[in-house]
Order: C-alpha cells, then sequence, then structure tokens
C-alpha cells in the first residue's frame, strides 16, 4: 500500500486492513496491535506474480467483514488487460471493499481473484502490490517537499521524470504557482493541499511507478466543474494502456469506462458501457438523471436528459 511507511515521523502497522499511524514520542509497547499477527499473509507456497498483459478476473467473489453481515454475494467480472472497469452504486453497496480485496487487504471468502491467470492468493504479497498502483480516496502524504512526497514512489527518479508525471497529471502548472514550487512542505497528511491537489499528486506517484494495474478509488468529495475537468484529463493519462478498475462517484468521470458494473446491496444489477446503460433506463440512468441535474443547478447549463450526454463527457 502506497501509505505504508510514508510518514518519516511516524510508525505504521497494517492488519487485517486497518491503518494504524503512532508517533515516535509514543512508547509502542504500549500498542498491543503491533504484536497481532497479520491475517493476510504469504503462503509457503507462494510464487512472484507475473504480469503479461493485466488481465483481472473477478469470479464469484463472496466476502464479509462479519460472518453475520454478507456483503458481497458472488461478483463476477472481467478487467480485460488496458482497459477500464468501473464500480459505482449507492454508498455501502461494496465499491471500495472490492479494490481491498485486489489489494488483498483482506482474503475473500469464496471464489477467486486472478491476475493474468494467477490467483493472488497464490503469490507474494510484495510482487502483487508492486503491480498495483493505488489512487485513494484520501491519498497519504508526508510532512515533506511535494517533490519528496512524489519521488516516494521511485526513489531514483530524476527531478525532470517527477515533472514530466506531473504535467500529465495536470498539476505541474498549479505546483509552479505556489511560492516554493515544488519544494512547498504539504502539511502533516497533506492539510496544506485540495482534495483535487491531493488526488493528482497520488495520480502523478502511480504515473511515476507506472504499474500495469491501477485502482483508482474516487474521492466523494465534490469538486466544480473545472477541477473535475483536469482530474479526468489527468485519469485519462493514468488509465492509458494499463488496466483500470475506478470505484467512481461522480460518473462523469467513467463515461468512457469499457465497462460499468452497477452495485447494490453487494450484488450486481446493471453492467454495461455508459450509453448501454443509458439506453436501459435502470439505476445507472437514474443515478446520471440525478447528477446532470445537479449540475445543471449548478452550472446552468448541463442537459439533464438521459438521451443527451454533454458534449465534454460523450463517449
Ligand atoms: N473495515 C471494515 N470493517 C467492517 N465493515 C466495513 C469495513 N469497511 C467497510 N465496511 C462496511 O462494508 C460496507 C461496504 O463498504 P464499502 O466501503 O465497500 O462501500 P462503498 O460502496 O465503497 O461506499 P462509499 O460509496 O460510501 O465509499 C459498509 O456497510 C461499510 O460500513
Amino acid at each position: 500500500m502506497d501509505c505504508v511507511g510514508v510518514q518519516s515521523s511516524g510508525a505504521r502497522t497494517h492488519t487485517n486492513g486497518s491503518l494504524l499511524c503512532l508517533s515516535t514520542q509514543n512508547d509502542f509497547s504500549n500498542y498491543s496491535i503491533l504484536h497481532t499477527k497479520p491475517t493476510v499473509t504469504d503462503a509457503e507456497s507462494s510464487r512472484e506474480l507475473v504480469i503479461k498483459g493485466g488481465n483481472v478476473n473477478f469470479e464469484k467473489v463472496c466476502f464479509a467483514y462479519d460472518e453475520r453481515r454478507p456483503l458481497l454475494g458472488g461478483i463476477s467480472s472481467v478487467a480485460e488487460a488496458g482497459k477500464t472497469l468501473a464500480f459505482v452504486g449507492k454508498t455501502g453497496s461494496g465499491k471500495s471493499t472490492i479494490l481491498n480485496l485486489l489489494h488483498r487487504y483482506y482474503d475473500i471468502k469464496d471464489g477467486s481473484i486472478t491476475i493474468d491467470d494467477q490467483d493472488i492468493h497464490g503469490v507474494t504479497l510484495s510482487s502483487l502490490r508492486a503491480n498495483i498502483g493505488i489512487v485513494p480516496q484520501k491519498p497519504e502524504m508526508f510532512h515533506r517537499s511535494i517533490l519528496e512526497n512524489i519521488r516516494y514512489a521511485r526513489l531514483n527518479a530524476k527531478d525532470e521524470e517527477i515533472y514530466e508525471v506531473c504535467m500529465a497529471a495536470a498539476i505541474h502548472d498549479r505546483i509552479t504557482t505556489f511560492p516554493d514550487g515544488y519544494n512547498t512542505k504539504v502539511g502533516e497528511r497533506g492539510v496544506r493541499l485540495s482534495g483535487g491537489e491531493l488526488q493528482r499528486i497520488a495520480i502523478a506517484r502511480v504515473l511515476l511507478r507506472s504499474p500495469k494495474i491501477v485502482i483508482l478509488d474516487e474521492a466523494t468529495s465534490a469538486v466544480d466543474t473545472a477541477t473535475e475537468a483536469v482530474i479526468q484529463e489527468s485519469i485519462e493519462k493514468l488509465s492509458s494502456g494499463r488496466t483500470t478498475i475506478v470505484v467512481a462517484h461522480r460518473l462523469s468521470t467513467i463515461v468512457r469506462a469499457h465497462n460499468i458494473i452497477v452495485l447494490d446491496d453487494g450484488k450486481i444489477v446493471e453492467q454495461g458501457t455508459h450509453a448501454e446503460l443509458i439506453i436501459k433506463k435502470g439505476k445507472y440512468a437514474e443515478l446520471w438523471k440525478q447528477q446532470t441535474a445537479i449540475a445543471k443547478q449548478d452550472e446552468g447549463a448541463a442537459d439533464t436528459s438521459c438521451d443527451a450526454v454533454p458534449a465534454r463527457l460523450a463517449v
């Protein structure tokens, strides 16, 4: 996980998906979680993951955080090599959980997830995570400069390479407007940066590492239309030539996805391209109608009909 170990002034541990940040001023022995055995570990027979195209296959995936409350009830779908698979659905439907399972923060209860025909439970965690780049909802930053925060993704990257990925992530011009430019300190956990800036810096980090598979958990917070357009531009650069699995809250960011899965209560209720789902006039079309209506209220410009995709978003 990109965020593990990023805070030079603290310690982190990651057991069963929970993340704990501790100050170095504390006596760690008081924290029992540090002595907790991780529940997700390498099997003795684990091999290194070998990426060919980056085909990700979810096969009847079942999962529950708590046995008494089943969450995912048999999710099957494929993210084809180099293509984009998007998950949408109401809050709590299990979208982020699917990303957590792919990254093996938790192990699935039933079914399988394979990458290029290799079960993710049969490969080493380090090789799995090295081949998947994550843009999380809340990117982790450490209180250093923007340059150092991005270089964290590849320690031997030259400054010029960092500028390049920032240009691709549509954040370079913004950074250069800061008085200290790339040397700007981001504040603890990046508090001095806006949500949109943090997301683009996280995209730049992944671009620097250049993995074949990318996971993008879109931030829920609303951004204005102009920011959305630049974020969209950077996401397109990120997705290009990579298998991309996106959890989307703003449907406008996934209209070009090759397949969109609509989840409800941990089950797939619809799937298809944006155009197919709009024609279907089901849950996705309803959500699209609601979001474009809100955009119209905000901007006073968008067309709210399900049939008309705004030109900027045309498939
Ligand atoms: N670590 C956890 N332990 C127990 N329950 C969890 C955990 N993480 C998530 N859940 C629960 O699982 C359900 C699905 O959560 P998940 O984050 O996957 O939903 P989501 O569709 O991504 O929601 P959102 O759109 O709000 O981000 C929710 O009811 C949530 O409360």
